[in-house]
C-alpha cells in the first residue's frame, strides 16, 4: 500500500522530457503503446506487473482518459514496473533514496525505451530492460545497480548519454553504466577463444571491474541468452562459447551462483546440443518425480532439525538450501571421471547451515550441532555409511570443513538416486563460498593496505592480455584443419580481380553460386570487416577461417561426447527417445 501511496504522489508530478518527444516514429508508437511489453512478454512477468496491465485492458473501453492518452499508458508502465521491482527487491529497498533513484529511472527509461523499435530480438526494448532490471533485483542487487540496468538499453541504443544519466540519475548509477559498456567489448580482445585466453579474460574482468558493474554485465548475458533462438546457429554458438568460458565461470567467481548455472545450461544447450539432448533425456527421466520431493525432504528435515531440543540448545537458527543438479554439472561429471550414471550421487542435494548461539566455546558447539544434526538424519532416511566423509574432523588441504552424508530415500518398489546431505555451520560455509565479499576486499582501493598486491595483479592481468594478443594464434593445422597455402588458395580464388582483397561483388558473386542471396553476402561481409573499410583483407579472411575450423572442432567434441555419453547412458537414436526430444525443442536442434 506504501508503495501504490508513495506511486501515486510522484505520479502528479509525472511529465515526460521535452527533449525526446516527439521523434517522427513517436505518434504511432504511443498510439499503439502500453504495450511495449507484448502480450507474449507479459506472460514473463510476476502477477504485480500483469495485473497493472489488466487494469489498463480492462479499463480501456469505459476510461478512454488513462489508456488513450500517452501519459496514462506511461503511467500503468511506470506503476506496474515500480510495483514488481521493488515487490523483488524485499528487504534491499530499505531507503526512501532507493525508492526515489527507482522511480526516477523509471520515470526517465520508460517513455525513452517505448519510443525505440523493436531489439533484433523481436522484443520491445522496455521488456528487455524490465527484464534485466528483474533479474538483478532477484538478486538483491542494491537500487543504484537496478537502476543501471534498467537504463543500459536506453543508453545502447543511443537514446540518452552518460552524461544525462549522470545529471539526470545519479553519479553512482552513471558509472555502473560506464563501466558496464566497457565490459561489453571485453571477448573482443582476443581474437580466439581458447582456454588461456579465456581465463586470461576472467582474471582480467576481475581486476579490472567494478563488481556490481559485472553482475548488471551478467544479468544482461542472461538475458541474452535467454533470447538467443532469432539468431543463425554460429552466432549462438560464438555467444554460448564466450558465455561458457567467461561470464559463466565470472558469475561464479562473483558470488551470482544461480545466474551461472542457468548460463552454463543455456550454453551447453547451444554449443553442445547432442550431448545435451542425452543429458537432458536422462534426467528428465527422474526429474519430474524427486525434483519436487526435495522441497518435501527439505522442509520434513527442517521441521525435524527444529523440533530437536538438543539442538535448540546449541543454534540460533536453522537454514537448509536444496539444489538440483543441472545438466551441465552433471556432463562434465560424468565425462570427467568416466564414472556411470548411477554413480552421480548427488543429483539431489540438501545443505543444512546451523547458526551457533554466540559465547566462547561457539565453534566447538558449532561443530556438535553439525554431529547432533547427522544423528537426526539417520532416523529420516537410511544413510549409505561407505559415502560419508567428515570434513569437520578432517578438513581438506584448503580449508574446507563440512560434514557429508549420503541418505537412500526410495521407497517401496521405487528406486530412487541417493541424495547428498552437506551439514556445516554459518561460519564453514562462507570460508566455502568466499565469492563476492572476499573479492571486495580485494577490490578495496587506496585504503587497502594489499594495494601493492593489487597493482602488481593488475599489471600483470594486462601484460598477459598485451601478449595473448601479439602472440600467433593457435595453428589450425591440425585434424583436418587448412594449411596455411591451403588457406590462401581459397583467398586468391575468392579474390577474382587479385587487387588483394575481397570485395562486396566478389563475396556477393560466390554467394549467389552457393546459394544464397545477397543480403547473406552483406551480411557476412558486415561480420568479417573488422575495419570496416568494405573489403576483406587476407588477414580478415584468415582469422575468419580459424575461427570457422574452431566452431567445426567443437562440433566435432560435441560428436565424440555423444558417443561416450551414448555408451554410458545406453541410449541410441533407435529408442526413439530422441526423436521425441528433438521434436519437442525444435530447430535448436539442428546441427548440419
Ligand atoms: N566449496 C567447496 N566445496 C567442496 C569442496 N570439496 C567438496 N565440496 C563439495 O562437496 C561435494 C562432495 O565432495 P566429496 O564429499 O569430497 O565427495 P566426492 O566423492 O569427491 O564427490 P563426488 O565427486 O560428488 O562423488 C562436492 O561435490 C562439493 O559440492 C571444496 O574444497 N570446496
Ligand atoms: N548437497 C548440496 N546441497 C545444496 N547445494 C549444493 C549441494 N552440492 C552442491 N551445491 C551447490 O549447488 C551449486 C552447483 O553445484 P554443482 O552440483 O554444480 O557442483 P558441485 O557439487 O560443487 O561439484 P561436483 O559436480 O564436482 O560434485 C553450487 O552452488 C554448489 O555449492
Ligand atoms: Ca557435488
Ligand atoms: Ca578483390
Amino acid at each position: 500500500m506504501a508503495v501504490a501511496a508513495s506511486a501515486n504522489h510522484h505520479l502528479l508530478l509525472l511529465r515526460l522530457h521535452p527533449r525526446r518527444v516527439p521523434s517522427p516514429r513517436t505518434p504511432l508508437l504511443r498510439r499503439n503503446l502500453i504495450p511495449a511489453l507484448s502480450t507474449a512478454s507479459r506472460r514473463d512477468l510476476a502477477p504485480g506487473i500483469r495485473s497493472s496491465f489488466a487494469a489498463a485492458d480492462e479499463a480501456s473501453p469505459n476510461s478512454p482518459p488513462l489508456v488513450e492518452q500517452p501519459g496514462g499508458k506511461m503511467v500503468v508502465e511506470l506503476v506496474g514496473a515500480f510495483n514488481e521491482l521493488t515487490g523483488r527487491m524485499g528487504g534491499v529497498l530499505s531507503t526512501t533514496s532507493s525508492s526515489r533513484l527507482l522511480f526516477k529511472t523509471l520515470k526517465l527509461s520508460i517513455p525513452l525505451l517505448q519510443a525505440l523499435p523493436l531489439a533484433p530480438d523481436g522484443r520491445p526494448p522496455l521488456s528487455r530492460a524490465l527484464s534485466v532490471a528483474c533479474l538483478l533485483a532477484d538478486l538483491q542487487m542494491d537500487a543504484e545497480v537496478i537502476s543501471a540496468g534498467m537504463l543500459r538499453e536506453a543508453l545502447e541504443a543511443g537514446a540518452i548519454t552518460l552524461h544525462e544519466v549522470k545529471s539526470e540519475i545519479s553519479v553512482s548509477t552513471a558509472h555502473l553504466l560506464h563501466e558496464s559498456m566497457r565490459m561489453m567489448h571485453v571477448p573482443s580482445k582476443v581474437e580466439i577463444l581458447d582456454d588461456e585466453s579465456a581465463s586470461a579474460l576472467r582474471r582480467y574482468c576481475l581486476t579490472y571491474y567494478d563488481i556490481r558493474a559485472l553482475s548488471l554485465e551478467l544479468a544482461v548475458k542472461l538475458d541474452m541468452m535467454r533470447h538467443l533462438d532469432y539468431l543463425p546457429r554460429y552466432r549462438q554458438q560464438i555467444k554460448s562459447l564466450e558465455v561458457l568460458k567467461i561470464y559463466a565461470p565470472l558469475a561464479h567467481a562473483v558470488g551470482t551462483g544461480s545466474l551461472s548455472l542457468e548460463l552454463e545450461d543455456l550454453s551447453f544447450q547451444y554449443l553442445f546440443p547432442y550431448s545435451y539432448l542425452y543429458i537432458d533425456t536422462w534426467l528428465r527421466s527422474y526429474e519430474t518425480e524427486i525434483r519436487p520431493l526435495l522441497e518435501v525432504y527439505k522442509e520434513q528435515l527442517l521441521q525435524v532439525l527444529k523440533a530437536d531440543s538438543e539442538l535448540e540448545m546449541m543454534v540460533d537458527s536453522i537454514s537448509i538450501r536444496g539444489r538440483y543438479k543441472s545438466r551441465f554439472s552433471t556432463m562434465k561429471k560424468l565425462l570427467r571421471d568416466g564414472r556411470k550414471p548411477e554413480e552421480v550421487n548427488d543429483l539431489l542435494g540438501l545443505r543444512v547451515i546451523l547458526n551457533p548461539r554466540p559465547g566462547d566455546d561457539m565453534p566447538e558447539r558449532g561443530e556438535r550441532a553439525c554431529y547432533r544434526t547427522h544423528e537426526i538424519i539417520q532416523t529420516l532416511w537410511k544413510e549409505v555409511p561407505s559415502r560419508t566423509k567428515d570434513y569437520i574432523a578432517r578438513p581438506k588441504k584448503n580449508g574446507y570443513r563440512s560434514l557429508h552424508v549420503a541418505v537412500d530415500v526410495s521407497e517401496e518398489g521405487r528406486v530412487r538416486p541417493l541424495m547428498e546431505i552437506q551439514i556445516r555451520t554459518k561460519e564453514m560455509d562462507s570460508l566455502a563460498s568466499g565469492g563476492a565479499a572476499s573479492h571486495s576486499l580485494y577490490k578495496g582501493g587506496l585504503t587497502d593496505p594489499s594495494e601493492a598486491k593489487r597493482l602488481k595483479a593488475i599489471m600483470m592481468a594486462a601484460a598477459e592480455l598485451a601478449a595473448l594478443r601479439l602472440r600467433d594464434l593457435p595453428s589450425a593445422n591440425h585434424r583436418g584443419g587448412l594449411d596455411i597455402d591451403h588457406r590462401n588458395r581459397i583467398f586468391r580464388l575468392l579474390d577474382k580481380n587479385g587487387d588483394g582483397r575481397i570485395s562486396i561483388e566478389e563475396l556477393t558473386e560466390v554467394m549467389e553460386e552457393l546459394g544464397a542471396g545477397s543480403k547473406d553476402a552483406q551480411e557476412l561481409m558486415q561480420l568479417l570487416d573488422s575495419n570496416c573499410d568494405g573489403s576483406l583483407s587476407s588477414e580478415e579472411f584468415d582469422l575468419f577461417q580459424r575461427q570457422v575450423q574452431f566452431m567445426r572442432n567443437m562440433e566435432e567434441t560435441d560428436d565424440h561426447y555423444r558417443t561416450m555419453l551414448g555408451e554410458k547412458l545406453h541410449m541410441s537414436d533407435s529408442t526413439g527417445l530422441i526423436q521425441v526430444y528433438r521434436k519437442e525443442l525444435g530447430d535448436k536442434l539442428a546441427v548440419s
